[in-house]
């Protein structure tokens, strides 16, 4: 047995070619933690039919940022920096809850590392029973349907750590200093859409959204921001305002320089690189926005990947 300690980084995944782009919706829209269509004994079919009438479409804005999603990749680098700042006894891995590598491989390499102990750190800074509580309910199945025993450790939220704090900061500020020194920014946060139904019941994920910002703006005292959700994906209540509506609103009202903040991601994806980069790139130019920016994301930051550290460092404190 090794001395060591795996650090587990739970992520959503993407698909790693336009062939995986069905594949990869089925898996999620067959996944009652994040969307629950009919009753559970049609959800199968029912996700069947949803993840090919929606590929061809999500294939296209695939295509349009390089034919995959960069997810796996760049995950892999931020485990690989993590790995080096937590330096001798830690290795880190990687387990996607609708792609690969999948939590069933991620665990089979710690297995073969001959590691105990566990730590899977979630790398949704926001706590939601979609993303986080998805991807522990998995790890949880697939460490009891193993049978091998590690001695585990959750860490499931960080939306108020100083060091993520400091991290967004750092990318916020690079944002604002790629407008003119006296042009007026406003700053709109834009986090991934949920149900409305998930905070009825109890879903921590706005009130964490909301701290986070709240942490973030006490460094641009005197900035104007928003906050907006983007990315729906199905025909119900979701959170409000859209980022479209915003972005419609803040024209409406004369603003023309604006940075928009994308929240809940701690990487680049299709929701960054296609929904921001381009789709409300288009929008914004139409409605007559001067300048039109997004904070670059997170990904390999030292200050981000420092939080990780911190986060693992305490974990295995605690769990001694
Ligand atoms: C079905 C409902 C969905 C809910 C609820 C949802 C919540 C949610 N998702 C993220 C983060 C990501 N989502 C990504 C892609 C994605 N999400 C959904 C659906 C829901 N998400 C779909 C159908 C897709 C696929 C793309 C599409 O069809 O539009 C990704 C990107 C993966 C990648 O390309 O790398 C991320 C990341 C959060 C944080 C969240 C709720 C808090
Ligand atoms: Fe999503
Ligand atoms: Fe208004």
């Amino acid at each position: 047995m090794s001395d060591k300690a795996a650090v587990l980084l739970l992520q959503m995944g993407g698909p790693d070619s336009l062939d995986a782009v069905e594949p990869f919706l089925l898996n999620l829209f067959s996944d009652r933690d994040i969307i629950r269509i009919g009753p559970a004994f049609l959800q199968p079919f029912i996700a069947r039919l949803i993840a090919k009438r929606r590929s061809p479409g999500v294939e296209r804005k695939y295509e349009e940022i390089g034919g995959k999603s960069p997810i796996r990749e760049l995950t892999e680098s931020q485990a690989r920096a993590l790995e080096e700042v937590l330096g001798d006894g830690y290795r880190c891995f990687v387990a996607m809850r609708y792609w690969k590598p999948s939590t069933m491989e991620a665990l089979a390499a710690i297995r073969r590392e001959g590691i105990s102990r566990v730590i899977a750190l979630s790398l949704y800074p926001h706590y939601s029973r979609a993303t986080t509580g998805s991807s522990v309910n998995e790890l949880k199945r697939v460490l009891s349907q193993s049978g091998v025993q590690f001695q585990m450790t959750y860490v499931d939220r960080f939306f108020d750590h100083p060091l993520y704090i400091d991290a967004l900061a750092e990318k916020v500020q690079e944002g604002l200093d790629d407008f003119h020194p006296l042009a007026e920014v406003q700053i709109l946060f834009s986090a991934h859409s949920l149900p409305q139904s998930f905070i009825d019941e109890g879903d921590p994920y706005l009130d964490h959204i909301r701290e986070t910002v709240r942490l973030v703006m006490e460094r641009f005292e005197g900035v104007t921001h928003h906050l907006a959700f983007q990315s729906r994906a199905g025909p119900v209540k979701w959170l409000e305002p859209s980022t479209d509506e915003m972005l419609e609103h803040l024209a409406a009202h004369q603003v023309k320089n604006l940075l928009i903040v994308p929240l809940s991601f701690v990487s680049d994806h299709i929701e960054t690189l296609h929904e921001i980069d381009i789709e409300y790139a288009q929008e914004a130019h139409k409605l007559g926005y001067s300048r039109f920016r997004r904070s670059p994301s997170l990904n390999a930051s030292p200050t981000f990947i420092s939080c990780l550290a911190d986060l693992v460092r305490k974990a295995t404190e605690d769990h001694g």
